[in-house]
């Protein structure tokens, strides 16, 4: 059963079907982390998920994210906060299809079916609809494959900003670090800027 999704997260009459951008990553090619430091996908980061995202044909992605003893919540599960997490960082992963910087502002999860310790989400995405700043999404993540029963899902809307999002809102030591990457690539992804 499909719950109900909140007005905030129905696309208005004039939305527009998503535009992929002709520089975007092939489909089946990996999207790579965006920063070394993100929770999501962060090599960097000891706890974090490590998800692995590819990209899809049109604007969607594929991810996988392997649920580790830190990420539990109750005994042998999986915490819903980072269940939401996996979500948000696959939905997130779409605006690089788009070369639009966006952050999360709602996100609606349902949590269908309990996710064990050792068990691998697979999760897929896709953008729905834009209407000026707003990008309309949806995920799903599966468990036992790609084709397995759904545990998880979300509509989620993105909001396009500025850089100056981060690099006015972020705090100074990790905003210098990333704009000092001597790595032109990095610098801009780490804002999932158009390098
Ligand atoms: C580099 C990429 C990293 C990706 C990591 C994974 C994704 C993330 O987790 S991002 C981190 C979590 N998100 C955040 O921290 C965002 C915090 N929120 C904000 O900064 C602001 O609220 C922000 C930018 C979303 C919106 O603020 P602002 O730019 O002033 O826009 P605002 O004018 O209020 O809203 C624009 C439109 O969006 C709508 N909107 C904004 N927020 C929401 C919301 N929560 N629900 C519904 N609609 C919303 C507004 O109603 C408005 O609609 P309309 O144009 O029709 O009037």
């Amino acid at each position: 059963m499909k719950s109900g999704t909140s007005a905030a997260l129905s696309p208005p009459a004039d939305a527009t079907p998503p535009v992929r951008h002709p520089e975007a990553p092939a489909p089946g090619e990996p999207l790579g982390a965006h920063y070394g430091q993100c929770f999501g996908c962060g090599g960097d980061q000891p706890h974090g998920l490590h998800l692995q995202a590819r990209a899809g044909e049109g604007v969607s992605v594929t991810a996988e994210f392997t649920v580790r003893p830190a990420h539990q919540g109750a005994p042998g599960l999986a915490h819903g906060g980072v269940l939401a997490s996996a979500l948000d960082e696959t939905l997130g992963s779409l605006n690089w299809l788009l070369r639009t910087i966006a952050v999360t502002g709602r996100l609606e999860t349902d949590f269908v079916r309990p996710v064990p310790v050792g068990a691998t989400l697979y999760l897929s995405a896709e953008v729905t609809a834009v209407a000026g700043r707003k990008i309309y999404c949806t995920a799903t993540g599966r468990t036992g494959g790609p084709d397995g029963p759904v545990a998880v899902r979300a509509d989620a809307l993105f909001i396009e900003v500025k850089v100056e999002h981060f690099t006015e809102n972020g705090r100074p030591e990790e905003i210098r670090a990333a704009l000092d990457d001597p790595d032109q690539v990095r610098r801009a992804r780490a804002f999932e800027v158009n390098p």
